[in-house]
């Protein structure tokens, strides 16, 4: 599968905040907000797009080393060149297209190869953060693997100082808030699951802006019950547990990060669609779903986005909250991935303004601030509406 994609983007370009354009503006090319412009889904009206672009939005499944652009790759791939990662963004396309999930895990982890400095940790970390205030993302909570960075030589404190640093430059620079959930990479199996556990639960290290633990990588031979005392550990130090599940591996896994490791979102939960119950179960709940319908498309997870269970979602009434997960990797960005939400599910302005604030009440952020973030949403829909 091949992501279309060539990224346009710049390290010069300035960050606007969400202001709707003048009706004439609409429809054609927005200087400010370019970061879709690649991706423009020609089923879906240009006037939605260009909404979409300067709608405050919440971030809830994205990855940290996930989130590279090709220029941040590129500039790692040049810095350690023993690397067999492309410095070329051209090339990058080709390397960025995955024959299955698998695939697509040793491809992830030659990019964390990468990452071999906090200097490199602090630079995506800020980088990713810039990428994200070019969409109007205001809030979100990045998935970091600390397991694969300490493992690969990098101090776990000078970690810790690098993402915190980037966090805070990131919300003053940019206005937009990161918050850190650390995740097992469970096929490296229970050593990871300690390490994780131990750095999210230790106060000499935990970072400030860790709010959830994690479970991530491949879910098949990686059964979820295995990692229950990490999570009751990392509960008890009053993190949120959202597990992956139900991403390649059919509901009893989504069944299992509820019951075992006490899921309050579940990253993925595609084929919860097979089970009704599930279902019933996850909206009489409120359980949110992490939706990333690109992602589930590059990864082969889904065959093809018209086959995406979203709308059975929706029509169970399970909270939906959309993602990009692992955007330049998947050749996609959030901005697309609510695009994508809007024709798969037939949503005007409202209906999107909706699936943001969606997005919104499921984060993890406090009640003032979740209430700031949604009324932006509600104040700039209705200034798009009106104009
Ligand atoms: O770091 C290692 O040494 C290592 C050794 C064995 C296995 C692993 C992993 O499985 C790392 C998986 C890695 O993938 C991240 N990720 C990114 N996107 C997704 C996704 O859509 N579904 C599941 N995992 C994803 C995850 O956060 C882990 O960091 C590592
Ligand atoms: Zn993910």
């Amino acid at each position: 599968m091949r992501p279309a994609y060539d990224d346009p983007r710049t390290t010069d370009q300035p960050i606007t905040r969400a202001r709707p354009p003048p009706r004439a503006a609409r429809g054609r090319r927005l200087g400010e907000e370019p970061l879709t412009e690649h991706l423009v889904d020609p089923d879906v009206p240009r006037d939605l797009h260009a909404f979409i672009a300067g709608l405050p939005k919440a971030e809830l499944h994205v990855h940290h080393v996930g989130s590279a652009s090709p220029r941040i790759v590129s500039e790692l791939a040049a810095r350690h060149a023993d690397s067999k990662v492309p410095t070329d963004p051209e090339a990058l396309v080709d390397y960025f297209t995955f024959t299955d999930f698998a695939h697509f895990i040793d491809v992830y982890l030659s990019v964390v190869d990468l990452i071999r400095t906090p200097e490199d940790v602090r630079l995506l970390t800020y980088e990713v953060a810039r990428d994200m205030a070019r969409q109007q993302v205001r809030y979100a909570e990045l998935t970091i693997t600390p397991f694969s960075s300490t493992r690969r030589g990098i101090d776990e404190g000078a970690f810790m100082d690098a993402i915190e640093d980037a966090r805070k430059a990131a919300e003053a620079e940019f206005g937009t808030v990161l918050r850190w959930c650390f995740d097992i990479p469970g096929e490296a199996g229970l050593e990871s699951a300690e390490e994780t556990a131990r750095l999210a639960t230790d106060d000499r290290l935990r970072p400030e802006g860790l709010v959830s633990f994690g479970l991530g990588g491949p879910e098949i031979g990686v059964a979820r019950p295995q990692f229950k005392p990490y999570f009751d550990r990392a509960i008890a130090a009053g993190l949120h547990s959202v597990p992956h599940a139900g991403e390649t591996t059919g509901p009893q896994t989504v069944w299992d990060a509820l019951i075992d490791l006490r899921a309050e979102r579940i990253g993925h939960g595609t084929s919860s669609a097979q089970d009704p119950k599930l279902l019933a179960h996850l909206a009489e709940r409120r359980i949110p779903l992490e939706v990333c319908p690109t992602s589930n498309i590059a990864t082969r997870a889904v065959r093809t986005l018209d086959e995406h269970p979203i709308k059975e979602f929706v029509r169970a009434g399970v909270p939906v909250t959309i993602n990009s997960d692992d955007p330049p990797m998947f050749g996609t960005d959030l901005n697309n991935e609510y695009a994508v939400a809007a024709r798969l599910l037939g949503l005007d302005e409202r209906g999107l303004a909706d699936l943001a604030k969606n997005g919104v009440e499921a984060s993890f952020l406090d009640a003032p601030g979740k209430a700031r973030i949604a009324d932006e949403i509600d104040t700039y829909t209705a200034a798009w509406l009106a104009s």
